[in-house]
C-alpha cells in the first residue's frame, strides 16, 4: 500500500485482469494500472478527525458530506498543504480557456510565469468538489467520487497529487487512473461497474492538450458531459475564495477519504475493442491481415496499438512515438500540425501500412491517413464520418464548426443526402448543438469539428478521437468481411467527389490589448469592431455575398471560394480562412479583408499583407 500526502491510496482488486494485455509496453500500464493481485487492502484506523474547514463553500459541502463521514470506517489523516507564496496574487479568472482550465505549471520560460502552482490546483479541485456537490444534490447518504487522470505531460504526477488532496479535502474520495485520455475520463461517469468504482460523479482530467510542455490544465465531467464556460467561471471563482484560505502552515485538516487508484484505461480499451467485434459479426479479430501504424506524438494514445489494435488481429509495427514524454520531442501531438501529418503519412508509406491514425495528446482529437499516403483530417475526415453516418441513419444532421469548406457542405448534401448546419467553432459548441437539435425534434448524429474532435450520438455525444477511429476500423473489417479488396480503399471510396480547394489557409491576426486605439475596448469589442466595418464593405461590394445563414463571424463568398473572419474562442485574435480555386482569388478576399482590417492600428495584418503581397 502507498500512501502520499497522508492519505490511503488502496489498489483495487482486479479480478478483470482479463482486460489486461501484459504485452502493452507503454507507460499506461506503469502509470495507471496497479497490478493485477493487489487484494483490496483495509482501511487503515477508524479515527475521524474533525476540524473545520475554512471555505465557505466547503463548509456548505460538510453539512452534507458529515452524515457520511461519521457513519464510516474512514481514517483521517492530516495533510500538509504546501503553500506557494508567490502564487497568493493569481487571477484565477486568467486560468479559463472556454470551456476548460490551462496554466502554466513548469517555470524556466521567460514571460510564463507559473499560475499553475501546486495550491492553485487544489484550490481548483476542492472547488469542483463543492460545485460538484451542489450538482448532484448530495444529501450525505454516500461519499461522492471524482476519477484523476492525466496525459503525458512533465507536470502530471505534481499536479495528480495535488487535485487528489483538494478532492479529498473537501471530503470525497478519488480514484487515479494514472496515464488516460480525456473520452476515458467522461466515460468513467457513465460505466457501471462495481469492481472499477464506476461510476464516479466526476472526473476531471489534468491536460492542456497539444499546447507546449510548460502548460497543462483540467478538463472536467459528470455524467451530463463536459462542464461548460459558466460552470468553469464559477469554480474559478470558488477556487479563488479556496486559494485565500491556504495558510501553508501544513495545519489543514482532512476527513477520512479514500485515495484508490484503478486501471479503468482495461475498460475503456475493452469497450472499443468489443465495439468493432460487435460490428463485426462477433470475429475475434477482425482486422487481421490489416497493418495499421498509430503516431500518438508521446501523448496518452499509444494505448490504442497495443490495446486496441493487436487484440484485434490488426500488425502496428511501425507504429511511432507510443512512449509518453512530456517533452514532446518528435512533433506536436496534434492533427491540425503540418509536420505531425508528415511524420504519420511517412510513417504509412514507409511500413506501406494500410492505414495511419494519429492522436493528439489526450485522444479527444485524431485524424488519419490512408495507404496511398492521403491525409484524412480536417474537412476530409468530416466528410468521411459523415458518409458512415448517413449510411447509417440517413438524412440525419451533420453539426460542424465554423470554418468548414463550402465543398462539404456540397458533399453532405448533393452527395450523401445529410443536412450541413455549419455551425460554431468549438468541440463543445458543436456537441451541444446537436444535442439541442435532437431534443427540438431534428435528427442528428454526429457533432464534428475541422480541429479532429468528433462525437457521435451512439457513444453518448463522447468527444472522442479514439472512438472516431474505430468507425473507421470497423469500415475495413465489414469491407474485409465481404471479401471486399483490402487495404483502405473502402474508406477512401467513402470520400470519393469532395469538393477540395486549390488554396486553404488559416492566417491569424493578433489584437494588440495595449495598443492606444482600443481606447478602454476589450478586445472582443474591438474585435466585434473590425467585423462589423468587415460586413458594411461586403455589403457595398456586389462581387461578394455574405453567407445567408452563419453563426460566427463574417463568412463571405467571391471569386469562387469564400473566407471566414471572426474572434478566436479564447484568444485576443481574429482568425480569418480563405479558401479559394486559385492563389490570385484567395489573394482577392484577402484584400477584402484586409480593406477593413487596415482601418484598425492595435490588428497585426502582417501575416494577411505577406500572404497577399507574396502570392
Ligand atoms: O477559436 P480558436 O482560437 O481557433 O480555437 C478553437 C479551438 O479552441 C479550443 O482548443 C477548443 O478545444 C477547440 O474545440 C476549438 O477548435
Amino acid at each position: 500500500m502507498a500512501a502520499t500526502s497522508g492519505t490511503i491510496i488502496h489498489n483495487v482488486a482486479a479480478s478483470h485482469c482479463r482486460y489486461q494485455n501484459r504485452k502493452f509496453a507503454v507507460q499506461l500500464q506503469r502509470d495507471s494500472c496497479a497490478p493485477c493481485i493487489q487484494n483490496l487492502l483495509p482501511i487503515q484506523g477508524g479515527k475521524l478527525a474533525w476540524n473545520s474547514i475554512s471555505s465557505m463553500h466547503v463548509n456548505s459541502i460538510l453539512k452534507t458530506q458529515s452524515v457520511f463521514i461519521r457513519r464510516g470506517n474512514f481514517s483521517c489523516n492530516a495533510t500538509s498543504v504546501v503553500t506557494d507564496s508567490s502564487s497568493l496574487a493569481i487571477d484565477f479568472t486568467k486560468l479559463q480557456n472556454g470551456s476548460d482550465i490551462r496554466g502554466v505549471a513548469i517555470e524556466g520560460l521567460e514571460g510564463e510565469p507559473v499560475n499553475l502552482t501546486q495550491p492553485v490546483a487544489e484550490a481548483i479541485a476542492t472547488a469542483f468538489a463543492s460545485w460538484l456537490l451542489e450538482k448532484k444534490k448530495a444529501d450525505g447518504s454516500r461519499r461522492l467520487s471524482v476519477s484523476i487522470g492525466h496525459d503525458s505531460r512533465i507536470s502530471a504526477k505534481t499536479l495528480e497529487s495535488a487535485v487528489s488532496r483538494g478532492i479529498t479535502r473537501a471530503g470525497l474520495d478519488v480514484v487515479l487512473y494514472g496515464l488516460a485520455s480525456t473520452p476515458a475520463m467522461f466515460n468513467s461517469t457513465l460505466t457501471q461497474n462495481e469492481e472499477f468504482l464506476c461510476p464516479v460523479d466526476g472526473a476531471i482530467m489534468i491536460t492542456a492538450s497539444h499546447l507546449p510542455y510548460n502548460r497543462n490544465g483540467f478538463k472536467f465531467f459528470t455524467n451530463s458531459g463536459g462542464l461548460g464556460k459558466a460552470d468553469i467561471k464559477d469554480i474559478l471563482q470558488r477556487a479563488a475564495e479556496e486559494h485565500k484560505t491556504f495558510t501553508g502552515d501544513g495545519s489543514k485538516e482532512k476527513f477520512g477519504s479514500s485515495i484508490k487508484r484503478v486501471d479503468y484505461m482495461a475498460i475503456y480499451t475493452s469497450d472499443l475493442v468489443n465495439a468493432v467485434r460487435k460490428a463485426s459479426g462477433n470475429l475475434e479479430k477482425p482486422l487481421e491481415g490489416f497493418h495499421i501504424v498509430v503516431d500518438a506524438g508521446n501523448g496518452a494514445g499509444g494505448f490504442f496499438a497495443a490495446k486496441v489494435l493487436e487484440p484485434l488481429g490488426a500488425i502496428t509495427t511501425g507504429s511511432q512515438f507510443l512512449e509518453p514524454d512530456g517533452y514532446f520531442p518528435n512533433h506536436i501531438p496534434n492533427p491540425e500540425d503540418k509536420q505531425a501529418m508528415k511524420a504519420i503519412t511517412q510513417a504509412v508509406l514507409n511500413n506501406k501500412a494500410d492505414l495511419g491514425i494519429i492522436f493528439d495528446t489526450d485522444v479527444d482529437r485524431s485524424a488519419a491517413v490512408d495507404s496511398s499516403g492521403s491525409e484524412i483530417n480536417r474537412n476530409r475526415l468530416i466528410a468521411l464520418m459523415s458518409a458512415i453516418v448517413l449510411e447509417e441513419h440517413p438524412r440525419t444532421t451533420i453539426v460542424t464548426d465554423s470554418v468548414t469548406s463550402d465543398g462539404l457542405t456540397t458533399f453532405i448534401e448533393k452527395k450523401l443526402g445529410g443536412k450541413h448546419h455549419r455551425f460554431k467553432r468549438g468541440y463543445k459548441n458543436v456537441i451541444d448543438e446537436a444535442i439541442r437539435l435532437n431534443s427540438i425534434g431534428e435528427e442528428s448524429h454526429l457533432a464534428i469539428e475541422t480541429s479532429g474532435h468528433g462525437a457521435l450520438k451512439e457513444n453518448n455525444w463522447l468527444d472522442d478521437g479514439a472512438y472516431l477511429m474505430v468507425k473507421l476500423l470497423i469500415k475495413l473489417a465489414s469491407a474485409k468481411a465481404l471479401g471486399q479488396p483490402g487495404g483502405s480503399k473502402v474508406i477512401t471510396d467513402l470520400i470519393e467527389g469532395l469538393e477540395e480547394p486549390a488554396v486553404a489557409v488559416e492566417l491569424r491576426l493578433k489584437i494588440d490589448q495595449n495598443h492606444p486605439d482600443l481606447k478602454g475596448r476589450s478586445f472582443r469589442e474591438y474585435g466585434e469592431a473590425v467585423l462589423q466595418l468587415l460586413e458594411n464593405l461586403v455589403e457595398a461590394d456586389p462581387k461578394l455575398r455574405k453567407a445567408p445563414v452563419n453563426y460566427e463571424g463574417v463568412r463571405v463568398s467571391g471569386f469562387g471560394g469564400w473566407f471566414l473572419l471572426r474572434l478566436s474562442l479564447h484568444d485576443p485574435v481574429l482568425p480569418l480562412n480563405i479558401e479559394a480555386q486559385s492563389q490570385e482569388d484567395a489573394v482577392k478576399l484577402g484584400l477584402a479583408v484586409l480593406a477593413a482590417a487596415n482601418e484598425f492600428p492595435a490588428l497585426n495584418t502582417s501575416a494577411l499583407d505577406k500572404f497577399v503581397q507574396t502570392s
